[in-house]
C-alpha cells in the first residue's frame, strides 16, 4: 500500500505579466485527511495546482510533495496521480488504449490498467472511444489515470464536477477510502456545498492569497453565525415561544430557521413554553455562509 506524504506550498507567487494570480500562498496537505482547495472562479487554485505538478514555474516560493518539487521526483506517476483536465483526451482513443499508452510511457506494469477502469466503473466502457464519453465518464477516466501509478498523493481539479448523483455519491466514498489507505487527497472546486460531505480539511483562496485553512468544521465558528432549524407539531405555538424570547428566525419550508442561537437552547425555548418539537438541527448551510463572508460578494457561487 503506497503511503501519502505531505505536500507544502512555502510563499508560492505566481504573476502573469500584471495578473497576479497567486500571492505568496503558505499551507501543507496532510496525508491520510481529504483536503479541499477552495475558492471562487479565478481565484488561482488550478494555477496553485499547476505549480504543484511542475507545470508552471512560480514567480517566486515553492510547492513540494514529500520534501521534493515534482520535476526532481523519480517516478511522478507513481508518486503523485493528478487530473487537471477531465476533456483533454484523444477522443479517438478507446480508454484501455490511453491508459496503455500513458502506462508504457512511465513504464507502470500494464496489468495497472484494467485494475484502474475496474476500480472507477469503466470496465465495460473501455474498449470504448473517448470521443463518445460523457463528461461524467471523462472525470472517471481522469480518475483512472491518476490511480495509474497508484501513487500515494492524489491532486484532482474539480473531480465532482460533471457527476450525476450517483457519480457524487461513488465518489465520495472512494475520496474517502484513498484517505483512509493513508494517501493524501487535494481535491479543488469552487462549491463548498459540492465538496462539503467530501472533505475532513478546508484550504480557502479568494484572489490568489489564503483567507481560512482548518478542518471542516472551522468553518462553524468562524464567519456566519449558527443556523438552527426547528419545528413543531403546533408551529403557531413555536413562533409564538421564539417571538416570547426575542429569538431571530423566518419561517421556511423545512421548519423554523433561528439565527443566533445553538441548538440547546432552541430547544430550551420551545421546551420552557411547552411547545413540542418535532426537529431540532444545526442548519448546514452555516458552512456555505462562512465561506462566503470568506471568498467575500462577488465570487460566483
Ligand atoms: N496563462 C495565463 N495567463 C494570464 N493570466 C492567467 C493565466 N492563467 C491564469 N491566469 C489568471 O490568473 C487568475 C487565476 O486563475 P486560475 O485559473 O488559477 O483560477 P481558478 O481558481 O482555478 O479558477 P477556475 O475555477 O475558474 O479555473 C485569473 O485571473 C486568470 O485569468
Amino acid at each position: 500500500m503506497p503511503t501519502g506524504v505531505p505536500i507544502e506550498f512555502a510563499g508560492v507567487t505566481k504573476r502573469f505579466g500584471p495578473v497576479a494570480a497567486v500571492s505568496d500562498l503558505s499551507f501543507r496537505v496532510e496525508p491520510g485527511r481529504v483536503t479541499g482547495f477552495l475558492g471562487p472562479n479565478g481565484a488561482g487554485k488550478t494555477t496553485t495546482l499547476r505549480m504543484l505538478l511542475g507545470l508552471v514555474t512560480p514567480t517566486a516560493g515553492s510547492a513540494t510533495i514529500g520534501g521534493v518539487r515534482y520535476r526532481d521526483l523519480l517516478s511522478p506517476l507513481s508518486s503523485v496521480g493528478s487530473a487537471l483536465e477531465a476533456a483533454s483526451f484523444h477522443p479517438g482513443r478507446t480508454a484501455r488504449d490511453h491508459l496503455g499508452v500513458y502506462a508504457k510511457a512511465a513504464r507502470i506494469d500494464p496489468k495497472q490498467v484494467p485494475i484502474v477502469l475496474d476500480t472507477v466503473g469503466l470496465t465495460e466502457h473501455a474498449a470504448r472511444r473517448v470521443g463518445g464519453y460523457s463528461l461524467g465518464m471523462r472525470q472517471r477516466l481522469g480518475l483512472a489515470f491518476a490511480l495509474l501509478g497508484d501513487p500515494g498523493v492524489l491532486v484532482l481539479d474539480e473531480p465532482i464536477n460533471g457527476l450525476d448523483p450517483e457519480g457524487i455519491k461513488w465518489i465520495r466514498g472512494f475520496l474517502r477510502q484513498l484517505a483512509v489507505e493513508g494517501r493524501t487527497v487535494l481535491i479543488s472546486s469552487h462549491l463548498l456545498s459540492e465538496v462539503q460531505q467530501s472533505v475532513d480539511e478546508v484550504v480557502i483562496i479568494a484572489r490568489g492569497t489564503l483567507v481560512h485553512r482548518g478542518p471542516l468544521s472551522s468553518l462553524e465558528i468562524e464567519g456566519a453565525a449558527t443556523k438552527v432549524i426547528v419545528d413543531s407539531p403546533n408551529r403557531d405555538q413555536l413562533v409564538a415561544a421564539l417571538g416570547a424570547a426575542s429569538a431571530t428566525f423566518e419561517e421556511a419550508r423545512a421548519g423554523i430557521l433561528v439565527t443566533g442561537l445553538e441548538p440547546g437552547q432552541v430547544g430550551h425555548i420551545a421546551f420552557a413554553a411547552g411547545v413540542e418539537v418535532s426537529s431540532l438541527h444545526r442548519q448546514k448551510s452555516g458552512l456555505e455562509d462562512s465561506f462566503l463572508a470568506l471568498v467575500g460578494e462577488g465570487g460566483s457561487l
